[in-house]
């Protein structure tokens, strides 16, 4: 896979030769935590050049702990992308979503929690909260580009700083390509010097098949709107690999949309299967661009009434 590098990194240091004395290599993980909808995902796909973790206007989108690897000069960040902290309902899903940010915050050598630059709500103090002494974390005051009034930041800032002994503090916007440079400079020194897990152009390590589930996802949560409940989920039951003389690459994949009512698969189908011929359609059109090859792609849509309370159900679809 190429990546396209839209954070404008200027020069780069340069490659070591066998002259120069040698820069020691520096690896370490990095997990973003937040609340749903600050802007986590968006800020991953920044930081790893490519897009890998999906994003939508829907809260909750995010589900697993997806890995994003970038290589800049000698240091390699394996960022760890969580679910948005739900403390509204406590069906097994969202348990389940709870245990991934507890385990994704404990083992880490820098935490990024990430807030709406001048906001602090009791979903964002309940992610703080799980955040472990001892492991270095950053405020990063996302969506810098909505605050109408910059004066408010700096009074907005102390008041965080009463809340949390926070190493730094980066006000920024995931979506302005200079911001999410001065990041990388910013976390590099908080990861310890040691050999690269990955290799240099390594930039996740989720399978092509996670990848096929997560668009169909993304494009299934883009169509629907708010109308549609996030505990509808998408399986790849199928993903084989095919020779073709005709198209180099071929890959056939079967993926099922499971909701939980009638209604919701109606809601999916649309109006003479259109709204589904459309998730399909991009959902393929990405996929080919991502894998490099020609997808056939093709989505069914089942009902599962209440899948999302039940645990055995809940592992069954691939949640820990
Ligand atoms: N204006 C502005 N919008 C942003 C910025 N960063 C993210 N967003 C938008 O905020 C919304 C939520 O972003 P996501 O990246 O999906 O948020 P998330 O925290 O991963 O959400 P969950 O998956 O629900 O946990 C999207 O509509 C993004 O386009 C930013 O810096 N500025």
């Amino acid at each position: 896979m190429d990546a396209t590098d839209p954070t404008d990194a200027g020069p780069q240091p340069a490659k070591q030769d066998s002259l120069a004395a040698p820069v020691a290599q520096r690896c370490g993980l990095v997990a973003i935590v937040g609340k749903p909808n600050v802007g986590k995902s968006t800020l991953l796909n920044a930081l790893v050049g490519q897009k890998i973790s999906i994003t939508s206007r829907k809260a909750q989108t995010t589900r697993h702990r997806i890995t994003g690897i970038r290589t800049v000069g000698p240091t390699q960040f394996v960022f760890v992308d969580t679910p948005g902290f739900q403390t509204r309902h406590a069906t097994a899903l969202n348990r389940s979503l709870n245990k991934t940010v507890m385990g994704a915050v404990g083992d880490v050598d820098l935490v990024l929690f990430v807030v709406e630059a001048g906001h602090f709500t009791p979903g964002d103090a309940k992610v703080l909260s799980l955040l472990k002494p001892g492991i270095p974390a950053l405020l990063v005051a996302n969506k810098l580009d909505q605050v109408h009034r910059r004066g408010e930041i700096a009074p907005w800032l102390r008041d965080m700083q009463q809340r949390h002994d926070f190493a730094e503090f980066v006000p920024m916007s995931a979506k302005n390509p200079k911001d999410v440079q001065r990041l990388f400079a910013i976390c590099e020194k908080y990861l310890p010097e040691q050999p690269w897990w990955y290799g240099e152009d390594e930039l996740t390590d989720r399978s092509e098949k996670f990848l096929a589930g997560e668009t169909v996802r993304e494009k299934l949560f883009r169509f629907t709107g708010e109308e549609l409940p996030y505990t509808s989920t998408v399986v790849v039951e199928k993903f084989e690999e095919e020779p073709s003389p005709q198209h180099g690459r071929m890959v056939r994949i079967a993926a099922t949309i499971v909701v939980e009512r009638d209604s919701h698969k109606a809601m999916v189908i649309g109006d003479k299967g259109e709204r589904l011929k459309r998730i399909g359609t991009e959902a393929r059109q990405e996929l080919e661009k991502l894998m490099g090859a020609k997808v056939f792609l093709e989505i069914w849509v089942k009902v599962r009434t209440g899948w999302a309370d039940d645990e055995a159900r809940v592992r069954s679809f691939g949640y820990e």
